[in-house]
């Protein structure tokens, strides 16, 4: 019943906020699923999501990848938002944008700062890049007044996009100075407003630890820590430490305790969980732990949330939470593309190894035609 209530009174924000009847209806189905739909599981989807705790990352895959239409206009397949890019990080920001792209999303963007603007643009034309973030050094003169002033232009600057997102990752290269941090929240209450899901990875995931109210009892929130940033959750959330004997009940409890967020806890095994459900993916992946695998995870549960959230809600379409869909198809794609590469480079293997066996890792699973 709490649950309907949440359905109804978000539904109520959405509406005042949403000038287009589609989107309006598409969210709204997006919603209603997410917060009631770990409870009838669809002929299709029975055994990719059975009781049994490993989930069929490839039949989910086959059944949120949508199919090449010629009908299809550009934008559909998904349009992704990264925020995140400083000075220090432009990697990882870059990282989780093409992942998006190479998955098969029509648009990706980034938001990052100015220094970091024109070296992500460098990488790839194919990106989308607004330099608009600051960091406190570039502000450090300004008076209180001022720098509000700028914070609210950021955040204009974000909001004249942000009903044309599909999904933003927040927190891939963000960097921890408080005033980049700062607008990453406001950006996170923005797309709150407006009911976009978002994903908070990396610098993100620190934010989050230290504001849980950030994401509290949002359904649309993912989170993707690894090892470490588990650990910051965990003691911060349940005032205890990591316990690798009970690790799914705790992370059901973590999930629960804030409120039915969905965590995907990246390891040897990637488990997932909104609270009520636990799911992992084991599938082999790569013995390389070179650092921005998770940038791809992120950028890749972009996707997949979008095209589950895009599944027609006919008798056929999944009833599971897409957001639960999105993590274990984006992690069951990752392995895959992680062990491919690693076929192909062995110790060499990097990152830009595996994104660019993202598309025939995902070909072999569901062919274009
Ligand atoms: N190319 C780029 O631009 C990239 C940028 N990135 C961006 O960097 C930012 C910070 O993210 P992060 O992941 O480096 O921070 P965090 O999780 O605190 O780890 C820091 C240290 O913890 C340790 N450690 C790690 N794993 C461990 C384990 N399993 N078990 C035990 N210890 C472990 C290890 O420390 P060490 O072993 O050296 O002591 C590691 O160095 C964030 O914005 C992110 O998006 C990345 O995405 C990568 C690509
Ligand atoms: N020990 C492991 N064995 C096999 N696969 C792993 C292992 N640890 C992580 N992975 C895989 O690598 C992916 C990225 O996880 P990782 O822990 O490297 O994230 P991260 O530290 O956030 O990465 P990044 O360097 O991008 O910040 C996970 O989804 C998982 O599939
Ligand atoms: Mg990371």
């Amino acid at each position: 019943m709490l649950v309907r209530h949440g359905v109804i009174s978000t539904l109520g924000q959405l509406t005042s906020h949403s000038p287009s009847s589609s989107t309006v209806i598409r969210r709204q189905q997006f919603l209603v699923r997410t917060l009631c739909g770990s409870r009838t599981y669809l002929p299709k989807l029975t055994r990719a999501m059975s009781s049994t705790s490993e989930a069929d990352a490839e039949s989910v895959l086959r059944t949120v990848t949508p199919s090449l239409d010629p009908k299809r206009h550009k934008g559909q397949a998904g349009k992704i938002a990264v925020i995140g890019g400083c000075r220090e990080y432009t990697g990882a920001p870059y990282f989780a944008a093409i992942s998006a792209l190479k998955i098969g999303a029509d648009l990706s963007h980034v938001f990052c700062t100015k220094d970091a603007a024109p070296v992500i643009k460098s990488y790839s034309p194919e990106l989308i890049v607004h330099p608009v973030l600051e960091e406190s050094y570039t502000i450090s003169q300004f008076s209180e007044e001022e720098k509000r002033k700028v914070q609210d232009k950021v955040i204009g600057e974000v909001d004249k996009w942000m009903e044309r997102f599909d999904c933003l990752v927040i927190g891939p290269g963000l960097g921890r100075d408080p005033f980049l941090l700062e607008c990453a929240s406001k950006i996170m209450l923005l797309a709150k407003k407006f009911n976009v899901p978002f994903v908070v990875d990396g610098d993100g995931l620190f934010l989050v630890t230290n504001s849980i109210d950030l994401v509290n009892s949002y359904p649309l929130a993912v989170l993707t820590p690894n090892v470490n940033e588990y650990k910051r959750l965990v003691q911060r959330v349940l005032n205890c430490e990591v316990d690798e004997e009970n690790a799914e009940d705790q992370l059901r409890s973590l999930a629960k305790q804030i409120g039915g967020v969905t965590i995907l806890r990246k390891g040897k095994s990637d488990l997932i969980s909104n609270g009520e459900i636990v799911k992992s993916v084991s599938i082999y992946g790569s013995p390389r732990r070179c650092g921005g695998q998770g940038d791809i995870l992120s950028g890749g549960v972009a996707v997949f949330l979008s095209w589950a959230q895009q599944l027609k809600s006919d008798p056929e379409s999944p009833s599971e939470s897409p957001v639960i869909l999105g993590c274990i198809a984006a992690s069951g794609l990752l392995r895959k593309a992680a062990s491919l590469a690693f076929t192909k480079h062995k110790r060499s293997t990097l990152t830009s190894d595996i994104i660019e066996c993202l598309g025939e890792s995902l070909e072999e699973i569901c062919p274009a035609s």
